[in-house]
Protein backbone atom coordinates (compact mmCIF):
# COMPACT_ATOMS: atom_id res chain seq x y z
CA UNK A 1 0.00 0.00 0.00
CA UNK A 2 1.33 3.30 -0.70
CA UNK A 3 1.92 6.32 1.84
CA UNK A 4 -0.27 8.68 -0.07
CA UNK A 5 -3.26 7.78 -2.41
CA UNK A 6 -4.80 10.35 -4.47
CA UNK A 7 -7.66 10.07 -6.88
CA UNK A 8 -10.20 12.43 -8.80
CA UNK A 9 -8.92 15.46 -6.53
CA UNK A 10 -10.79 18.13 -7.74
CA UNK A 11 -10.97 22.04 -7.04
CA UNK A 12 -12.95 25.00 -8.38
CA UNK A 13 -12.39 28.76 -7.09
CA UNK A 14 -14.52 31.32 -7.38
CA UNK A 15 -12.88 33.35 -9.74
CA UNK A 16 -14.36 37.30 -8.87
CA UNK A 17 -17.21 39.07 -8.18
CA UNK A 18 -19.35 41.79 -10.05
CA UNK A 19 -20.29 45.04 -8.87
CA UNK A 20 -23.57 43.51 -7.33
CA UNK A 21 -21.22 40.67 -5.32
CA UNK A 22 -22.27 37.89 -7.88
CA UNK A 23 -20.00 35.25 -8.74
CA UNK A 24 -18.47 36.11 -11.83
CA UNK A 25 -17.05 32.74 -12.84
CA UNK A 26 -14.65 29.86 -11.46
CA UNK A 27 -11.39 28.87 -12.15
CA UNK A 28 -11.21 24.83 -12.52
CA UNK A 29 -7.41 25.19 -10.46
CA UNK A 30 -7.35 20.86 -10.09
CA UNK A 31 -9.22 18.75 -12.03
CA UNK A 32 -9.48 15.10 -11.49
CA UNK A 33 -6.02 14.59 -10.32
CA UNK A 34 -4.92 10.96 -9.11
CA UNK A 35 -1.23 9.66 -7.84
CA UNK A 36 0.64 7.50 -5.19
CA UNK A 37 3.55 8.23 -3.72
CA UNK A 38 5.81 5.78 -1.12
CA UNK A 39 7.01 5.85 1.33
CA UNK A 40 10.41 7.27 1.29
CA UNK A 41 9.65 8.48 -2.39
CA UNK A 42 9.91 11.73 -4.16
CA UNK A 43 7.17 12.12 -6.43
CA UNK A 44 7.75 16.10 -8.26
CA UNK A 45 4.78 18.02 -9.73
CA UNK A 46 5.49 20.24 -12.25
CA UNK A 47 3.75 22.13 -14.64
CA UNK A 48 3.49 25.88 -15.83
CA UNK A 49 2.51 28.81 -13.47
CA UNK A 50 -1.55 28.35 -12.58
CA UNK A 51 -1.10 24.86 -13.39
CA UNK A 52 -2.56 23.88 -9.90
CA UNK A 53 0.30 22.22 -8.68
CA UNK A 54 0.56 24.13 -4.87
CA UNK A 55 -3.29 23.15 -4.98
CA UNK A 56 -2.64 19.89 -5.00
CA UNK A 57 0.06 20.29 -2.51
CA UNK A 58 -2.69 22.14 -0.08
CA UNK A 59 -5.28 19.57 -0.72
CA UNK A 60 -3.71 16.78 0.63
CA UNK A 61 -2.67 18.55 3.73
CA UNK A 62 -6.17 20.25 4.43
CA UNK A 63 -5.18 23.34 4.28
CA UNK A 64 -7.61 23.77 0.84
CA UNK A 65 -10.60 21.38 1.28
CA UNK A 66 -10.93 19.72 -1.86
CA UNK A 67 -14.49 19.79 -3.75
CA UNK A 68 -13.82 16.18 -5.38
CA UNK A 69 -12.19 13.21 -4.94
CA UNK A 70 -10.28 10.86 -2.03
CA UNK A 71 -6.98 11.43 -0.10
CA UNK A 72 -5.95 8.24 1.39
CA UNK A 73 -2.55 8.26 4.39
CA UNK A 74 -1.02 5.58 5.32
CA UNK A 75 -5.14 3.61 5.23
CA UNK A 76 -6.51 6.76 6.31
CA UNK A 77 -9.43 8.95 4.41
CA UNK A 78 -8.30 12.42 5.03
CA UNK A 79 -11.04 14.21 4.06
CA UNK A 80 -13.05 12.60 5.94
CA UNK A 81 -11.26 13.71 9.15
CA UNK A 82 -12.80 16.26 11.64
CA UNK A 83 -11.43 18.13 14.58
CA UNK A 84 -9.00 15.65 16.92
CA UNK A 85 -8.67 13.29 14.40
CA UNK A 86 -7.09 15.80 11.92
CA UNK A 87 -4.51 17.15 14.44
CA UNK A 88 -3.33 14.43 15.29
CA UNK A 89 -2.79 13.55 12.00
CA UNK A 90 -0.96 16.83 10.99
CA UNK A 91 2.60 15.80 12.79
CA UNK A 92 3.03 12.93 10.18
CA UNK A 93 2.01 15.39 7.29
CA UNK A 94 3.94 18.70 6.55
CA UNK A 95 4.57 21.69 4.52
CA UNK A 96 8.07 23.49 3.57
CA UNK A 97 7.07 26.82 1.69
CA UNK A 98 8.45 28.65 -0.76
CA UNK A 99 8.78 31.43 1.22
CA UNK A 100 10.95 31.18 4.29
CA UNK A 101 10.48 34.79 5.45
CA UNK A 102 6.45 34.71 5.39
CA UNK A 103 6.23 30.93 6.71
CA UNK A 104 8.26 32.24 9.85
CA UNK A 105 6.64 33.74 12.85
CA UNK A 106 8.82 37.43 12.45
CA UNK A 107 8.37 37.64 16.18
CA UNK A 108 9.98 34.20 17.07
CA UNK A 109 13.49 33.68 17.96
CA UNK A 110 15.10 30.46 16.03
CA UNK A 111 15.02 28.22 18.68
CA UNK A 112 11.07 29.09 19.21
CA UNK A 113 9.89 28.89 16.20
CA UNK A 114 11.25 25.15 15.36
CA UNK A 115 10.00 24.20 19.57
CA UNK A 116 6.34 25.42 19.05
CA UNK A 117 5.49 22.18 17.50
CA UNK A 118 6.63 20.20 20.09
CA UNK A 119 5.20 22.67 23.08
CA UNK A 120 1.48 22.30 20.85
CA UNK A 121 1.84 18.29 19.77
CA UNK A 122 3.79 16.96 22.52
CA UNK A 123 4.12 17.10 26.37
CA UNK A 124 8.13 16.86 26.19
CA UNK A 125 10.13 19.43 29.30
CA UNK A 126 11.44 22.10 28.28
CA UNK A 127 14.87 20.62 29.06
CA UNK A 128 14.32 17.72 26.32
CA UNK A 129 12.56 20.24 24.03
CA UNK A 130 16.17 22.56 23.91
CA UNK A 131 18.21 19.58 23.29
CA UNK A 132 15.57 18.37 20.74
CA UNK A 133 15.42 21.52 18.69
CA UNK A 134 19.67 22.41 19.08
CA UNK A 135 20.03 18.80 17.63
CA UNK A 136 17.76 19.55 14.60
CA UNK A 137 18.71 22.95 14.39
CA UNK A 138 22.82 20.86 13.63
CA UNK A 139 21.60 18.63 11.52
CA UNK A 140 19.93 21.29 9.34
CA UNK A 141 23.64 23.00 9.19
CA UNK A 142 22.38 25.89 11.68
CA UNK A 143 24.84 26.52 14.44
CA UNK A 144 23.86 27.37 18.05
CA UNK A 145 24.72 30.51 18.02
CA UNK A 146 21.66 31.27 15.77
CA UNK A 147 19.16 30.17 18.49
CA UNK A 148 17.92 33.31 19.63
CA UNK A 149 18.29 35.45 16.34
CA UNK A 150 15.05 36.27 14.73
CA UNK A 151 13.73 35.82 11.21
CA UNK A 152 14.96 39.30 10.04
CA UNK A 153 18.41 38.62 11.19
CA UNK A 154 18.88 35.38 8.77
CA UNK A 155 19.70 35.11 5.18
CA UNK A 156 16.92 33.74 3.14
CA UNK A 157 18.79 30.05 3.17
CA UNK A 158 19.26 30.08 6.46
CA UNK A 159 15.50 30.82 7.29
CA UNK A 160 14.72 27.90 4.83
CA UNK A 161 16.71 25.78 7.16
CA UNK A 162 15.43 26.73 9.68
CA UNK A 163 11.65 26.06 8.25
CA UNK A 164 12.58 22.70 7.71
CA UNK A 165 13.93 22.05 10.95
CA UNK A 166 10.56 23.42 12.33
CA UNK A 167 9.05 20.97 9.30
CA UNK A 168 11.08 17.94 10.93
CA UNK A 169 9.99 18.24 14.81
CA UNK A 170 7.40 16.19 14.65
CA UNK A 171 8.94 13.37 12.56
CA UNK A 172 6.64 13.38 9.79
CA UNK A 173 6.65 10.54 7.23
CA UNK A 174 5.43 12.89 4.29
CA UNK A 175 6.24 16.77 4.00
CA UNK A 176 4.93 18.77 0.82
CA UNK A 177 7.68 20.56 -0.61
CA UNK A 178 6.21 24.10 -2.47
CA UNK A 179 9.02 25.21 -4.31
CA UNK A 180 11.50 25.35 -1.86
CA UNK A 181 14.37 26.65 -3.62
CA UNK A 182 12.90 28.90 -6.04
CA UNK A 183 13.31 31.90 -3.72
CA UNK A 184 16.41 31.83 -3.03
CA UNK A 185 20.26 32.81 -4.45
CA UNK A 186 21.22 30.82 -6.68
CA UNK A 187 24.44 29.66 -4.69
CA UNK A 188 22.54 28.56 -1.59
CA UNK A 189 19.97 26.43 -3.68
CA UNK A 190 21.95 23.81 -4.32
CA UNK A 191 22.98 23.98 -0.44
CA UNK A 192 19.13 23.22 0.46
CA UNK A 193 18.09 20.82 -2.27
CA UNK A 194 22.06 18.42 -1.03
CA UNK A 195 20.31 18.83 2.39
CA UNK A 196 16.68 17.98 1.43
CA UNK A 197 18.04 14.72 -0.36
CA UNK A 198 20.01 13.54 2.65
CA UNK A 199 17.26 13.96 4.89
CA UNK A 200 15.10 12.46 2.50
CA UNK A 201 17.51 9.55 2.68
CA UNK A 202 18.18 9.52 6.26
CA UNK A 203 14.64 9.56 7.50
CA UNK A 204 12.86 7.69 4.89
CA UNK A 205 10.70 10.28 3.99
CA UNK A 206 8.36 10.86 1.62
CA UNK A 207 8.53 14.17 -0.82
CA UNK A 208 5.44 15.86 -2.73
CA UNK A 209 7.65 18.38 -4.63
CA UNK A 210 6.22 20.94 -6.27
CA UNK A 211 8.44 22.78 -8.66
CA UNK A 212 8.77 24.55 -12.13
CA UNK A 213 12.41 23.71 -12.57
CA UNK A 214 12.71 20.34 -14.56
CA UNK A 215 16.08 20.76 -14.00
CA UNK A 216 16.02 20.46 -9.90
CA UNK A 217 13.03 17.51 -11.00
CA UNK A 218 15.59 15.37 -12.75
CA UNK A 219 17.68 14.45 -9.95
CA UNK A 220 16.06 15.39 -7.01
CA UNK A 221 12.67 13.26 -7.44
CA UNK A 222 11.77 9.88 -8.43
CA UNK A 223 8.86 10.21 -10.29
CA UNK A 224 6.99 12.85 -11.95
CA UNK A 225 3.67 14.29 -12.40
CA UNK A 226 3.25 16.73 -15.27
CA UNK A 227 0.21 19.04 -14.88
CA UNK A 228 -1.08 22.01 -17.26
CA UNK A 229 -4.36 23.89 -16.70
CA UNK A 230 -5.21 21.69 -13.62
CA UNK A 231 -5.35 18.78 -15.21
CA UNK A 232 -2.95 15.57 -15.20
CA UNK A 233 -1.46 15.88 -18.73
CA UNK A 234 1.50 12.27 -17.90
CA UNK A 235 3.02 10.72 -15.24
CA UNK A 236 6.08 7.63 -14.77
CA UNK A 237 9.22 7.38 -13.69
CA UNK A 238 11.69 10.58 -14.39
CA UNK A 239 13.92 8.53 -16.23
CA UNK A 240 10.88 7.59 -18.34
CA UNK A 241 9.40 10.97 -18.55
CA UNK A 242 12.31 12.79 -19.27
CA UNK A 243 13.55 10.23 -21.99
CA UNK A 244 10.36 9.81 -23.47
CA UNK A 245 7.61 11.99 -23.11
CA UNK A 246 4.69 11.29 -24.17
CA UNK A 247 2.74 14.54 -24.55
CA UNK A 248 3.44 18.19 -26.35
CA UNK A 249 3.56 19.41 -23.29
CA UNK A 250 5.78 17.86 -21.80
CA UNK A 251 8.11 18.17 -24.19
CA UNK A 252 8.11 21.82 -24.17
CA UNK A 253 8.77 22.03 -20.91
CA UNK A 254 11.70 20.01 -20.86
CA UNK A 255 12.64 21.98 -23.75
CA UNK A 256 12.72 24.99 -21.31
CA UNK A 257 15.00 23.36 -18.53
CA UNK A 258 17.62 26.74 -17.94
CA UNK A 259 20.94 25.62 -17.20
CA UNK A 260 21.13 23.21 -14.65
CA UNK A 261 23.48 23.46 -11.20
CA UNK A 262 26.52 21.38 -12.00
CA UNK A 263 26.64 18.12 -10.21
CA UNK A 264 29.37 15.53 -9.49
CA UNK A 265 29.72 12.01 -10.17
CA UNK A 266 27.56 10.56 -7.38
CA UNK A 267 24.82 13.02 -8.66
CA UNK A 268 25.05 15.79 -5.33
CA UNK A 269 24.98 19.40 -6.41
CA UNK A 270 28.20 21.35 -6.06
CA UNK A 271 28.11 24.11 -4.16
CA UNK A 272 30.14 26.88 -4.60
CA UNK A 273 33.03 27.54 -4.76
CA UNK A 274 33.16 24.17 -6.36
CA UNK A 275 31.56 26.03 -9.21
CA UNK A 276 31.53 29.90 -9.89
CA UNK A 277 27.81 31.27 -10.07
CA UNK A 278 27.53 33.71 -13.04
CA UNK A 279 23.94 35.28 -12.93
N1 LIG B 1 -7.16 30.80 -2.90
C1 LIG B 1 -7.40 30.97 -4.19
N2 LIG B 1 -8.44 31.74 -4.61
C2 LIG B 1 -8.71 31.88 -5.92
N3 LIG B 1 -8.00 31.32 -6.91
C3 LIG B 1 -6.93 30.55 -6.56
C4 LIG B 1 -6.58 30.35 -5.19
N4 LIG B 1 -5.50 29.52 -5.14
C5 LIG B 1 -5.18 29.25 -6.43
N5 LIG B 1 -6.04 29.86 -7.27
C6 LIG B 1 -6.03 29.77 -8.74
O1 LIG B 1 -5.95 28.40 -9.09
C7 LIG B 1 -5.08 28.20 -10.21
C8 LIG B 1 -3.98 27.23 -9.81
O2 LIG B 1 -3.16 27.87 -8.82
P1 LIG B 1 -1.89 27.15 -8.15
O3 LIG B 1 -1.27 28.14 -7.24
O4 LIG B 1 -2.30 25.85 -7.62
O5 LIG B 1 -0.95 26.93 -9.42
P2 LIG B 1 0.59 26.59 -9.47
O6 LIG B 1 0.78 25.61 -10.57
O7 LIG B 1 1.08 26.21 -8.13
O8 LIG B 1 1.20 27.98 -9.92
P3 LIG B 1 2.46 28.79 -9.35
O9 LIG B 1 3.66 28.00 -9.77
O10 LIG B 1 2.36 30.11 -10.03
O11 LIG B 1 2.27 28.86 -7.86
C9 LIG B 1 -4.57 29.58 -10.58
O12 LIG B 1 -5.38 30.05 -11.64
C10 LIG B 1 -4.77 30.39 -9.34
O13 LIG B 1 -4.99 31.75 -9.65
Amino acid sequence: MALLEVSGLSKSFSSGRNLLGRRTGWTHAVKDVSFDLGKGECLAVVGESGAGKSTVGRMVLRLVEADAGTITFDGVDVRGLGGTRLRALRPRMQMIFQDPYSSLDPRMTVADAVAEPLVVHTDRDRATRTRDVARLLDRVGIGSRYLARYPAELSGGQLQRVAIARALTLEPSLIVCDEPVAALDVSVRAQVLNLLRDLQEELGLAYLFVCHDLALVEVIADRVLVMAAGEMVEQGAVEEIFSSPRHDYTRRLLKAIPVPIPRDRHGKFLTPPDYVVTP
